[in-house]
């Protein structure tokens, strides 16, 4: 029992060992445990984080992914580039060849244009050095050319004034002679012998001075009672006979000093005189081509000249022109818009500036001769109409151009106004030459004919008045008896100069009117003597 007891006890003692053992078990099954749910939590959370990083990481790789696609890109197109600038490289590199052995090139060249430029400096040395004397040369040539500019503008005073004497000792009033050639229309068509008519249609003209061509003489010839041939010769002397083969520009060198004098502020008249169908128109306008261009353009153009020449002396001038025609004593317009003119013009004189204004007259500013052309052709084509519609009234009116030119000069503080006058007269035949026969407009034509002659004969005695004025002192001038003489009082009077130009017709049919002709302009020229007379030969 004691051993039973003991056992038993000891048996309580391990089964309270075992109990103690247990509940320590069970306490370290609970820490287990609770370790175990620790752990658990740690797993359950690493795994958490762990899913997290995995995605966090799968996110990151997509991304690298990418990244490494772009750059995989980025990295072709380096390649590209690459390539591209390897080629471009490789062509630079060839350039740089060709443009090395240009400079090579260029190098040898720049040395031969260095040596050159060495040289042309050693020139250009020596050009500066005479450049300089040059500029001293011109310094004086420029002193020296203001000079004779002043010197110029003094002696074109002094010109001025000698020209004027030149122009009055060869006389202010003078008379030219032209006969013109006989021409194809004079000569009757369907003629055989057409020399020996020609010499039959041919009055007996000769030109005797040979060597001053001043003289003319004209025969006639007629029946004595006896019934023989009697033969009478007139000798007339002019200040210059032109023979029929004169030509425009031969007949013009004696006129052309009068177009400089009304550039220096001088009038001139020039009349061409003459029967119908001598030449008159020839003579003042004549034809289109140059050579046989009248007095009219040659004196406009000559004008132009002297007037630009003039400008290098200081002077300037302002042209213009007016052109009309006389007819019946009516004056009418020529250059007016309207071919006929139907405005009554008149007759006005400035005593104070010496000047004459038709009223209502178109006057043109002239800039050029070609513009006095195109106006002449236009006064010609409209005297042509009224022509044809009012029987040749060109012949049986008096046609006067004016040119006015007006200047001034800068540097003396001159000024002029001077005045050309072209005048074509209307045809000088007598009533019973040209108009034997009787027609039906005879009142028309006689009233015509004895205007013209009213004012042709005005004409003859003004200028006979002027030159009796000029020799004995103070003289009445009747310019009012035509209208023609009227208009052209301020031109003829004072310090004017005139020209005549008698115009002839070869014929000996027209004989007589040449005659008639001949003896008027004597009578004009003769009151010429007194100047005429200074010339010493
Ligand atoms: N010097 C000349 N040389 C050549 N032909 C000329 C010459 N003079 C005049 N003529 C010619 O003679 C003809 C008559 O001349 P123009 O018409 O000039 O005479 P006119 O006197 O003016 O006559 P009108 O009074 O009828 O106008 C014209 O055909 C013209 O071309």
């Amino acid at each position: 029992m004691g051993e039973e007891r003991a056992k038993r006890i000891e048996l309580q003692e391990e089964q309270r060992a075992l109990h103690l053992q247990l509940v320590a078990s069970q306490e370290q099954e609970l820490n287990r445990r609770a370790e175990f749910n620790i752990v658990s939590d740690e797993l359950e959370n690493i795994r958490k984080q762990h899913a997290r990083e995995k995605a966090d990481l799968e996110f990151d790789l997509q991304k690298k992914d990418r990244l490494l696609r772009e750059a995989n890109e980025d990295l072709k197109d380096c390649r590209n580039d690459l390539e591209r600038e390897r080629e471009t490289v490789s062509s630079l590199k060839s350039a740089l060849n060709t443009q090395s052995n240009a400079q090579l090139t260029l190098a040898a060249e720049n040395r031969s244009f260095q040596t050159q430029f060495t040289a042309l400096q050693a020139q250009n040395d020596e050009l500066l050095r005479k450049n300089a004397d040059l500029i001293l040369d011109l310094e004086a040539e420029r002193r020296e050319k203001s000079n004779l500019k002043k010197e110029a503008m003094e002696n074109e005073a002094v010109r001025r004034k000698l020209h004027n004497m030149v122009q009055e000792l060869k006389g202010n009033i003078r008379v030219f002679c032209r006969v013109r050639p006989v021409l194809p229309s004079d000569i009757p068509r369907l003629t055989a012998e057409l020399a020996l008519i020609r010499q039959e249609l041919k009055a007996e003209i000769a030109f005797p001075d040979r060597r001053d061509h001043r003289e003319i003489t004209v025969w006639s010839s007629s029946e004595s009672a006896t019934g023989q041939e009697r033969k009478e010769n007139y000798q007339f002397m002019f200040d210059k006979v032109f023979e029929p083969e004169c030509t425009q520009a031969e007949v013009f060198e004696e006129i052309s000093m009068l177009a400089q004098s009304c550039v220096d502020g001088y009038n001139v008249c020039i009349f061409a005189y003459g029967q119908t169908g001598s030449g008159k128109s020839f003579t003042m306008e004549g034809g289109t081509s140059d050579a046989i261009k009248g007095m009219i353009p040659r004196a406009v153009d000559q004008v132009f000249r002297v007037a630009e020449d003039l400008r290098s002396k200081g002077w300037d001038y302002h042209l213009e022109g007016q052109f009309l025609e006389i007819y019946n004593e009516t004056i009418n317009d020529l250059l007016g818009k309207h071919e006929f003119d139907k405005k009554k013009h008149e007759i006005k004189h400035d005593p104070k500036t010496g000047s004459t204004r038709v009223t209502d007259l178109t006057v043109i500013p002239l800039s050029t001769p070609t513009q006095v052309r195109a106006l002449l052709l236009s006064a010609q084509s409209r005297r042509s109409v009224a022509a044809t519609l009012m029987n040749e009234r060109s012949s049986r009116s008096h046609s006067v151009f004016t040119l006015r030119i007006t200047g001034s000069n800068s540097g003396t503080g001159e000024s002029c106004e001077g005045c050309l006058n072209l005048v074509d007269l209307a045809g000088s035949e007598r009533i019973n030459v040209s108009f034997g026969a009787a027609g039906s407009n005879d009142k028309d034509r006689l009233k015509e004919t004895q205007s013209i002659n009213r004012s042709l004969s005005a004409l003859g005695d003004v200028i006979a008045a002027l030159g009796e004025k000029s020799e004995r002192g103070d003289k009445h001038i009747p310019y009012r008896n035509s209208k023609l003489t009227y208009l052209l009082q301020n031109s003829l009077s004072g310090n004017s100069k005139t020209l005549m130009v008698l115009n002839l017709s070869p014929l000996a049919s027209h004989l007589n009117e040449s005659l008639t002709s001949l003896r008027f302009a004597t009578k004009v020229n003769n009151t010429t003597l007194g100047t005429a007379k200074k010339q010493s030969r």
